[in-house]
């Protein structure tokens, strides 16, 4: 594809990252549905690994190339992108400052944790420099983020900025069409083909790389992305329009003016699971030993489920979700775990 010809510095474990057969949550949900996983949550040594890092591999030359002092990221408290920018920057020797808002309405009863342990503790544990503010929720680009790049330049310094979820980098969905040229791949060797690819979708990059990617095999139909932003029309508009720029790159000739978004399942709110979402994770958890989180994977296992009970997902398909990892943001959401009496 054309993304050969972009330059790719190695963040992710080598060759394509593993795909798992789910058998046991597949025969447990009874609909001749054959569930796999491909798994970002595994990609990578860089604590915990994650989507993030396999956009990354497509930014560091840009970083390495303008010899820049500083990583600048954003997201919310127990954001899994600030977490790997700060892996990023120990990795590469380079000072990092992360600004966490306040993108979720903090539960009750996690409130004396909620920015102390998970994603935030691990960027500490890094020597990233985090600054909680009380900016609220928001997938674009935000005036926080511009008067820390301007306090950093004013003090001399040269900092490089990845937004949020590095989705709004001019190179932010190159890293998943390599995941979809793996897919095609891997179906190859595994002798099976995926009727559905299932993805969740926040700030959009990771959908935006896979439909590009898939687009080339002329397969995007094939994509389903679950939102857990709950601003849906800002997902979609972001996702498509990262999209487009992502296949004018690769030199894709195919014009994306919709996909499938699947609005059901992000309530209550960002960063909020629902009652679905915590008996998806259980679910999963409890059946293959694989955990999945209440902000993203929570929502997109809770949909994958949702869709394949109701028929959405023909009987008899195989399917492929998406696992970009996540789980280091449970032990900020323990509330919602008690242990189960049946
Ligand atoms: C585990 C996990 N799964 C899915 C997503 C959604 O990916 P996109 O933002 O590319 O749509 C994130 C993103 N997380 C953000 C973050 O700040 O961590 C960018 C929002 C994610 O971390």
């Amino acid at each position: 594809s054309g993304l050969a010809a972009f330059k790719k510095y190695p963040l992710t474990f080598n060759g394509p990252s593993p795909i798992s057969h789910l058998a046991r949550l597949s025969k447990h949900l009874g609909k001749n549905v054959n569930v796999y996983a491909k798994r970002e949550d595994c990609n990578s040594g860089l604590a915990f690994g994650g989507n993030k890092l396999r956009k990354l591999e497509y930014i560091v030359p840009d970083i390495l190339a303008g010899e820049y002092t500083h990583l600048v990221s954003i997201g919310g408290r127990q954001s899994n992108q600030t977490r790997m920018v700060a892996a990023l920057a120990a990795h590469l020797g380079k000072k990092c400052v992360l600004i966490q808002e306040d993108w979720v309405p903090i539960p009750e009863a996690e409130k004396d944790v909620y920015n102390k342990v998970g994603n935030i503790e691990l960027s500490r544990i890094m020597g990233a420099d985090v600054r909680v503010i009380d900016d609220k929720f928001d997938i674009g680009m935000r005036q926080s983020f511009a008067d820390t790049m301007k306090e950093l330049e004013d003090a001399g310094h040269k900092p490089y900025p990845i937004p949020a979820g590095c989705s709004e980098h001019k190179y932010g969905g190159l890293g998943f069409v390599g995941f979809a040229d793996e897919v095609v791949k891997q179906e190859k060797e595994l002798g099976i083909k995926f009727d559905k690819v299932v993805v969740c979708c926040v700030t959009g990059s990771t959908t935006a790389g896979i439909l590009a990617g898939m687009a080339q095999y002329g397969r995007q139909d094939d994509v389903i992305a679950i939102d857990a932003s709950f601003t849906p029309d800002k997902t979609k508009s972001q996702t498509l329009r990262i999209a487009n720029n992502t296949g004018k790159l690769i030199g894709l000739q195919h014009e994306f003016k919709d996909f499938q978004l699947d609005e059901r399942f992000a309530y209550p709110c960002y960063g909020v699971p629902n009652e679905g979402t915590i008996e998806a994770i259980r679910l999963c958890a409890e059946q293959e030993g694989v955990l999945t989180d209440p902000v993203y994977e929570g929502k997109s296992m809770q949909g994958l489920l949702q869709l394949i009970t109701e028929g959405s997902i023909a009987p008899g398909s195989n399917v492929l979700y998406v696992h970009l990892g996540g789980a280091p943001a449970l032990s900020a959401y323990s509330s919602f775990f008690p242990t189960k009496t049946d």
